[in-house]
């Protein structure tokens, strides 16, 4: 069967695949008060449905990383969204609390596998100076698949129910696991090669076509040299500590406190404040390959990073700290949409960290640094909370929302000890 050839078309499939895992993973709010109704669900118990997908897809970005170097993404997304399948079918049918929990968990598990898998097609296909850009379009299509988990699933669920738009969803799933079976390699064809970097092929065939015996037997060392070279790299590090600070607030502000911060904080309805979120989402949805293409081509990581993250401090400080003291309303909007735009800068660090470490282990790398934002929106959500303790006002929604605005400080104040790779990278492969 010819294979696809062309690495936009390759990406996108992928990149289907990624916006499934994300649908799922913003899904269970529109769909809560009927699984209350219809399996007795608790509120906690939603809660805990929700945070299934969260913790396995936390936990399992270091595994999932060691699997793509070892077997190659194609393999392991095709494992991966076969659990999606299965899980959502699971979801669908579950009579019980308890299946429903195992069928979120077999979903979290799958969509876990796709985010290392993505980058390192992203590795294969793409020239080192595209990389940003398309690692931008990925948070793109990912984030669209959040938003479809919003109206467009309430009004399915509304016409088919939550078991049945779990059903579409299963169905769906089948679309990216059949073309990545039938169509999709984990490298270019052969012809290709001298175009795209040959060297850079010709290292990663060793670690994703069937090997030999011999070869096989050499995974478990490999597993470790690739652990040691990325626990070992203080640069990795580095980039773990910016994505547990601004995408843990980025993810707690847009998934949890924002609506209520700015409904208390700027005394409006709830539904303006949501809305309002959507102006912030819209700042990610732009930002997001506006600074990969800025970062590619003045062929810089750090130096973009450090000014999108001092926006990023100036932004909060006016929503937290400004406007709420003069009142400016009519500013607001700006205000978010550019909080917003620079808030999904630190997907530089993803790519930053491909670009410095050597490229057989771009997955353990990818979902090392990965597991960064998991940990930092858990340990900010709870920090926010500890604020609203006693009581739920304009006060204490600031004080909480003063979190956001220290982590862009830290996160800001930590890009100063980033490494640049892309210079070094390139010279390496021309
Ligand atoms: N777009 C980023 C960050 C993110 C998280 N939620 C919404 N955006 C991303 O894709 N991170 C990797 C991941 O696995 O979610």
């Amino acid at each position: 069967m010819k294979k696809i050839s062309s690495k936009y078309v390759v990406w996108l499939v992928f990149g289907l695949a990624f916006m499934i895992g994300f649908f799922h993973r913003y899904s269970i709010g529109i769909i809560a008060d009927p699984l209350r109704e219809d399996l007795l669900l608790s509120t906690a118990g939603i809660s805990l449905l929700s945070s299934m997908y969260f913790y396995t897809y936390g936990f399992l970005q270091i595994p999932c990383g060691i699997m793509v170097d070892a077997q190659g993404p194609r393999r392991v997304v095709l494992m991966g969204m076969s659990a999606v399948f299965i899980g959502s079918i699971f979801f669908a049918l579950s009579p019980t609390p308890i299946l429903l929990y195992i069928a979120r968990a077999l979903i979290g598990f799958g969509a876990a596998t796709v985010f290392t898998s993505i980058f390192k097609i992203q590795a294969l296909w793409f020239k080192p100076t595209e990389f940003a850009t398309i690692a931008g379009m990925t948070a793109v299509i990912g984030n669209v698949g959040g938003m479809l988990a919003t109206a467009p699933f309430y009004h399915l669920t509304n016409a088919l129910g939550w078991r049945g738009g779990h059903l579409i969803l299963a169905i769906i799933t089948l679309m990216p696991i059949l073309i990545i079976y039938g169509w999709i390699t984990d490298r270019p064809p052969a012809k290709n090669d001298a175009e795209e970097g040959k060297e850079e092929y010709k290292k990663l065939e060793k670690s994703t076509e069937k090997q030999p015996q011999k070869q096989l037997q050499k995974q478990p060392q490999k597993i470790t040299e690739g652990l040691k070279v990325v626990v070992s790299n203080p640069y990795a590090w580095v980039n773990a500590v910016i994505l547990f600070m601004v995408f843990g607030s980025y993810m707690s502000f847009s998934g949890l406190w924002g609506p209520h911060f700015l409904r208390y904080v700027y005394e409006i309805p709830l539904e303006q404040a949501a809305n309002l979120i959507m102006i912030y989402m819209a700042g990610v949805l732009i930002g997001s390959p506006a600074i990969g293409m800025i970062s590619d081509r003045l062929q810089k990581r750090k130096r973009v990073l450090q000014t999108a993250l001092l926006l990023l401090v100036a932004g909060w400080a006016m929503m937290i700290l400004i406007l709420p003291a003069f009142q400016k309303m009519w500013l607001l909007i700006p205000v978010l949409f550019i909080t917003g735009s620079v808030s999904i800068s630190p997907m530089l660090c993803f790519t930053n960290t491909k670009e410095l470490i050597p490229q057989e282990y771009t997955g353990i790398a990818t979902g090392f640094v990965n597991m960064a934002p998991f940990f930092g929106t858990s340990v900010i959500n709870s920090l926010f909370a500890w604020f609203l303790r006693t009581e739920e006002t304009a006060a204490t929604y600031q004080a909480g929302a003063l979190l956001f605005l220290l982590a862009a400080i830290i996160g800001f104040t930590a890009s100063f000890l980033m490494k640049e790779g892309l210079e070094t990278k390139a010279n390496k492969m021309h």
